[in-house]
């Protein structure tokens, strides 16, 4: 669709004369005469439209500002020569600040300048541009921001200071900014204090566990300020208004690097600046009708739930811990016994090896909301269609893993589970097996390469919208064996145990769940999938590759 001309003039870019124009969707610049794009003026600053020219859109446009050209440029805080050039010595121009991708789904703030003849002239596009930028309503004004200065490598402060508070601050985005004092005093505040009402959004610097925090707080918020009970298993909850943006400032920064496609601040301080919206499902956690947490990430049980209760003795060591307790969990080689009962996934979301990846703009996520799972209209459907079938996995496990998302990390590029969506209210279950240690090892290695860590006998996985698991030690007399009872059933058990343990004790019976970084209490917990109860500033990992153009070039 041709878009209306909103203002046209000769203006000169890095030297060289341009015809530029501004539409509602992108500001565009091209040597004047010239009909080939390879004399585009100077150095490259986007991507060429149909016309040849090259061109900004304005929805990545983050600020216009005038720009004193006879001192030092205001632009990105460098000194700039003072122009030599009969073109340039037009001493008014004006500074366009967007967004440029670079690689590995990085962005950046690129900038271009623009000089006229005259200062109203110039004064003409600043005012013409800021217009459109302020039609742009989904963009935040006004930041609630929470700084953990302890996350990861105790970096939190410094990089809000100097990556993101300057682009805030350049896209005029107002910020109110707590540094967090004791864990849980984000969440606690958002609970009780905050005043959400002032902000368009919360954004959070620090990693998962952080960010666990943030989700936690804005949850319980939002369903205590509609009257609705959490502790209730099968209540329907209320889907968070407020979006999240996530400065990665931490360990592993699972959440930010799978939904954004990198763990680099200024690349998710830019996400926050254009207004991205992401649905994101949140799976609740129970233990017979208590509440426990919410998970967003990974649960896990076995494996990631020993190398995590190992980690947090190691937490003096930062990020490096993970490898250290992985390298002594994966030694031990303990598995666990237990029970998981299962609601499958409708067909309709694909399957977990379906080799699907869950990108910006995402089919599955995007299905009508009546055919997604556990969303908000599911009432409406009919009990049989919906309900499903429940099904039902005894075994030894050295691992037993649910994954909401892909878990994409730097660790694990692609992730716990690859095809695993952000927003269709599933979660993947992965259930690895007791195996041999080398077979177990070669699983793992396959979660940092390209090869398929679920293509082994002793790996079952399954798309599920509530799953719930009972470890062997908990289930009642008639769900366990009783031909292993003897009169002094309990006992028993326990020395079966110990004897393929030889060099442990008997508190090896069970494992911990890693969720989100963080150990649960209970071992044996039901686990329901809320359809996108929360958004964030984030638009998935965009599928394109950096020389491709991320808009049809129609619409510019
Ligand atoms: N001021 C604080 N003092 C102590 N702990 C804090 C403080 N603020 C937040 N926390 C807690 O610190 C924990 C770890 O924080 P965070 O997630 O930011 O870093 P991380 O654990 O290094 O990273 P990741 O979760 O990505 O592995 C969180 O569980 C959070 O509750
Ligand atoms: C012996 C070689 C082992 C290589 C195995 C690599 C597998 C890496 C998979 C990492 C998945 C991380 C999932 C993220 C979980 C987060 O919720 C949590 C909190 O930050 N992080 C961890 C490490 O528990
Ligand atoms: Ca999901």
């Amino acid at each position: 669709m041709e878009q209306k001309l909103l203002l046209s003039s000769q203006l000169s870019v890095h030297n060289t004369l341009c015809e530029v124009t501004l539409n509602s969707a992108a500001l565009s610049w091209r040597p004047r005469g010239d009909n080939t794009h390879k004399r585009a003026a100077g150095r490259r600053y986007g991507p060429l439209n149909a016309a040849g020219s090259q061109y900004v859109p304005v929805c990545e446009i983050i600020s216009v500002q005038e720009t004193e050209e006879d001192c030092a440029s205001t632009g990105v805080g460098k000194w700039q020569k003072v122009p030599q050039t009969p073109v340039e010595s037009n001493q008014h121009a004006f500074t366009v600040s967007y967004v440029e991708r670079t690689q590995k789904h990085r962005w950046r703030c690129g900038e271009v300048t623009l000089h006229c003849t005259d200062r109203t002239l110039c004064l003409q596009w600043v005012q013409a541009i800021r217009e459109q930028l302020s039609l742009l309503t989904i963009r935040p004004k006004r930041l609630l921001v929470y700084i953990n200065p302890y996350g990861g490598k105790h970096h939190g402060k410094r990089i809000y200071e100097q990556k993101v508070a300057p682009i805030f601050s350049r896209a005029s985005i107002s910020t109110d900014v707590i540094v967090t004092e004791w864990a849980n005093h984000a969440r606690d505040h958002l609970k009780t204090e905050a005043e959400l009402k002032k902000y368009d959004g919360v954004v959070c610097v620090g990693g998962d566990g952080m960010f666990s925090e943030i989700i936690h707080g804005l949850i319980s918020r939002t369903q205590s300020d509609s009257g609705v009970d959490q502790n209730l298993s099968d209540e329907t909850l209320i889907p968070c208004s407020l979006r999240i943006g996530i400065i990665p400032a931490g360990s592993t920064d699972c959440i930010c690097y799978a939904t954004v496609g990198s763990n680099d601040p200024v690349t998710s301080a830019l996400h926050i600046v254009v207004g991205d919206s992401q649905p994101m499902d949140v799976c609740s956690i129970h233990h017979n009708n208590t509440f426990l947490r919410y998970s967003v990430s990974l649960l896990g049980y076995g494996f990631y739930g020993d190398v995590l209760t190992d980690s947090e003795r190691k937490r003096w060591m930062g990020p490096a811990r993970y490898d250290i307790s992985g390298v002594k969990t994966f030694m031990s080689h303990r598995y666990y016994e237990g029970t998981i009962t299962f609601l499958p996934a409708d067909e309709n979301v694909g399957t977990p090896r379906d080799k699907l990846p869950c990108r910006t703009g995402c089919n599955i996520c995007s299905l009508p909301s009546a055919d997604k799972q556990g969303s908000r209209d599911e009432e409406s459907v009919s009990d049989t269609d919906r309900k499903g079938v429940w099904q039902v996995i005894r075994g030894k496990f050295l691992a037993i893993n649910a994954a909401c998302m892909s878990c994409a990390c730097p660790r694990s590029p692609k992730g716990l589970s690859p095809s695993a969506h952000l927003a269709d209210g599933t979660v993947d279950l992965i259930l690895v097996r007791r195996c041999s240690r080398f077979d177990f090892l070669r699983h793992l290695l396959r979660h940092t390469n390209k090869d398929d860590q679920f293509d082994y006998p002793f790996v079952e996985v399954y798309r599920v919208r509530q799953f719930h698991f009972t470890p062997r030690y908990e289930e009642t007399n008639s769900e366990l064996d009783l031909r292993e009872a003897d009169g002094s059933g309990r006992k028993r058990f326990f020395s079966r145990i110990c004897r393929e343990h030889p060099a442990c004790n008997c508190s090896l019976v069970h494992s911990s769940w890693n969720c989100d970084g963080e150990i649960l209490p209970h071992a044996a917990i039901q686990v329901r999938v809320h359809c996108q109860l929360i958004k964030l500033f984030a638009r998935g990992i965009e599928e394109h590759s950096v020389f491709e153009e991320p808009y049809p070039l129609s619409a510019i």
